[in-house]
C-alpha cells in the first residue's frame, strides 16, 4: 500500500507543511517533540480536516481539500492505537476486543479473533479485566483492539512511550511479527532512535513542522545530521544476518552477511532465521591489514565509499560490505593517518559484545536461503 501525504495546515503558530510518500511496511514518523508527528497521524487517521491538502491511501482518497472531500474518520477503516492504552475498564480482554469489530461491516471483516489473539499473545488474558493487567498487556489488547476491527491501516502514536525498559523489550517482538506476519501497514510516531531503528521499514523526519527526509531506515539512520544531539551515539547501519548456527559452549550465534561471517551474543532463534541487526557507527573500528591478535570476534572486508566530516573532531566513513552499507565514526585523525579514501579497502572490526537486546530485532519471514 502506498500512503500519500501533501498537507498544511496551521495550528496557533504553528504550521505543519508535510509531504511524503511511503509504501513501507512500517512507516516511522520520527521527530522531536513538537515537530509535527501526532498532528500528522491525526491528520491521516481524520482527526483533524487539514485546511488545505490531500491525504490518499492506496489511491483512495481520504481527504482533498480541493475537490472538498473528506472521509470521516470511522469511515476510514484505520486503526488507532494511543500511548495509553484506552480500554474500557469495565469490559474483559475478550469484550474489549470484540468491540474493535463491532463497527466493521460484516463483508469487510478478515481479522480472525484467535489469529490476532495468537499473534499477540494474549490467550490467558481474555477474562481479565484491564486493571488486572500490566502496561505492556494492555497495550497489547489495545493493539489486538485494533487488529479485529480488519483496518486497512493502522496508526501508533507513541505506544510504547509509557512503557518501562522491561515491558517495551516484551512487547517489541509482537510489533515485529505485525510488521512481518499482517499485511496491514502501520505507521508509527516515535522519537526513539533505538525503536524506530529495530521496528521501521521506512522512516519520515519531521522537524517543525516540515518533512526534512524520508526514506529507508537504513538510509536515514546513517545520516549524522538526521539524528537529534543527543541521540548522535546511536548514529548506525542496518543490516540483515542470517542465523548459521550457535557455539553454545561460548554462549555465541554464528550469523552471515553480504560481507562475510558474524558472532553475536548468543540469538534465540534457528538457523536460516533472519534477524536484522543494527550495528552503531561506534562500534565499527577500521584497519587497513586484517588485525590478528585481536580480541574482536568480528572483521569483514569493506570498501571506503564516503566520507563526511564537519569542523569537529570526528568523521563519519560510509562502507560497502558484500552490497550491505556499513558505517565508522572515526577521527578526522585516524582519516588522514590511514589515508582513508572512497574505493581504498579496508577492514571493518566490531566486538561481538557491542550487540545487545536493543539493536538485535526479531524478525519472522525465516528460512531465507543463506
Ligand atoms: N489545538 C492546537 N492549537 C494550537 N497549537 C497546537 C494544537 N495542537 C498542537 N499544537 C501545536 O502544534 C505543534 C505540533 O504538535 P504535535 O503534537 O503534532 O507534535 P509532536 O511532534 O507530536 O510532539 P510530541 O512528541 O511532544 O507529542 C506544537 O507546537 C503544538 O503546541
Amino acid at each position: 500500500m502506498t500512503l500519500s501525504v501533501d498537507v498544511r495546515h496551521h495550528q496557533g503558530d504553528f504550521l505543519l507543511d508535510a509531504s511524503f510518500d511511503s509504501g513501507g511496511r512500517l512507516t516511522a514518523l520520527f521527530g522531536p517533540s513538537g515537530s509535527g508527528k501526532t498532528s500528522l497521524v491525526n491528520i491521516i487517521g481524520g482527526l483533524i480536516r487539514p485546511q488545505q491538502g490531500r491525504v490518499t491511501a492506496d489511491g483512495r482518497v481520504l481527504v482533498d481539500t480541493a475537490a472538498r472531500t473528506f472521509v470521516p474518520m470511522h469511515k476510514r477503516r484505520i486503526g488507532y492505537v494511543f500511548q495509553d492504552a484506552r480500554l474500557f475498564p469495565h469490559l474483559t480482554v475478550r469484550q474489549n476486543l470484540a468491540y474493535g469489530r463491532f463497527f466493521t461491516p460484516a463483508a469487510e471483516r478478515y481479522a480472525d479473533f484467535s489469529d490476532v489473539v495468537d499473534l499477540l499473545g494474549i490467550g490467558h488474558l481474555l477474562d481479565r479485566r484491564p486493571a488486572s493487567l500490566s502496561g505492556g498487556e494492555k497495550q497489547r489488547v489495545a493493539i489486538g483492539r485494533a487488529l479485529i476491527a480488519s483496518p486497512k491501516l493502522i496508526l501508533m502514536d507513541e505506544p510504547l512511550a509509557s512503557l518501562d525498559e522491561a515491558r517495551k523489550a516484551e512487547i517489541m517482538p509482537y510489533l515485529e511479527k505485525l510488521r512481518d506476519e499482517s499485511r496491514i501497514p502501520i505507521v508509527y510516531v516515535s522519537h526513539s532512535v533505538a525503536e524506530v531503528a529495530r521496528l521501521a521499514t521506512d522512516v519520515v523526519v519531521l522537524d517543525h513542522g516540515k518533512v526534512v527526509a524520508s526514506g529507508a531506515t537504513g538510509d536515514i539512520f546513517s545520516r549524522f545530521e538526521l539524528l537529534p544531539e543527543e541521540e548522535r551515539g546511536e548514529v548506525g547501519a542496518l543490516i540483515e544476518l542470517a542465523l548459521v548456527g550457535h557455539e553454545e559452549s561460548f554462549g555465541l550465534t554464528v550469523l552471515r552477511s553480504a560481507g562475510g561471517e558474524w558472532r553475536l551474543p548468543s540469538i534465540d532463534a534457528p538457523a536460516g532465521t533472519v534477524l536484522r541487526v543494527r550495528v552503531r557507527a561506534r562500534d565499527v573500528m577500521l584497519a587497513l591489514e586484517r588485525p590478528v591478535g585481536i580480541s574482536a570476534l568480528n572483521t569483514l572486508s569493506v570498501t571506503v565509499v564516503d566520507i563526511s566530516a564537519n569542523a569537529g573532531p570526528e568523521a563519519l566513513v560510509s562502507l560497502d560490505s558484500g552490497g550491505d552499507r556499513l558505517v565508522s565514526r572515526v577521527t578526522r585523525r585516524s582519516v588522514e593517518l590511514l589515508g582513508l579514501a572512497p574505493g581504498r579497502k579496508v577492514f571493518a572490526v566490531v566486538k561481538a559484545v557491542t550487540f545487545d537486546k536493543a539493536n538485535i530485532g526479531g524478525s519472522h519471514y525465516q528460512h531465507r536461503s543463506i
